[in-house]
């Protein structure tokens, strides 16, 4: 299973790449990787196994916090609604998205930076988001609110980007 070690923090490079496109359908090997990250955030949300393994909770986790370098992330985030989004994504993308943005209240925070990092992170509010599941089906996903704001947090670091490169007047520190 994985835990907080297999997860790189910043200055690691693969944080900083553009992950590359999975070749579909995707192996075995993706799968099974994609598999256990998805697996990794039930465990820490789960209050007993994330005490067990001294895991943060998490919402998302994308590849390359594993230092690997594929356009593969997983989410398992609940809406206001109680509506659950549990899902492994490859080659996801944004497709359609609103002008208007939203910022979670409190700011962001991410397994792959151990300080707090104050600030409002600008995300579209709504979102379609297409990608490829891990019964290599293609889905389109309309989102909103939170699951947005987690899957955006999750695209961006297939490109390399953290979440506080979008506070604005946020002083970047050389990682
Ligand atoms: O990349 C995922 N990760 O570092 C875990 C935190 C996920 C997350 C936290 C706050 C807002 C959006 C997404
Ligand atoms: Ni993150």
């Amino acid at each position: 299973m994985l835990t907080m070690k297999d997860i790189v923090r910043e200055g690691h490079p693969a944080l900083r790449q553009v992950a590359e496109e999975v070749l579909l359908p995707p192996s075995d090997e993706d799968k099974e990787t994609l598999r256990q990250m998805l697996e990794f955030l039930k465990n820490s949300q789960d209050p007993e196994i994330a005490e067990q393994y001294e895991l943060r909770s998490g919402v998302g986790l994308a590849a390359p916090q594993l230092g690997i370098n594929k356009r593969m992330f997983a989410v398992h985030v609940t809406d206001d609604k109680d509506n659950l989004y549990s899902y492994g994504l490859f080659n996801p993308k944004i497709t359609r998205h609103s002008v208007e943005t939203t910022h979670l209240e409190g700011g962001e925070g991410c397994l792959s930076v151990d300080r707090d990092i104050p600030g409002d992170v600008p995300r579209y509010k709504r979102i379609t988001l297409e990608g490829t599941t891990l019964e290599n089906e293609k889905v389109r996903l309309r989102l909103r609110e939170l699951p947005a704001i987690v899957f955006q947090h999750e695209l961006d670091h297939l490109n390399g980007i953290m979440f506080y490169d979008r506070i604005e007047d946020y002083a970047p520190e050389t990682d």
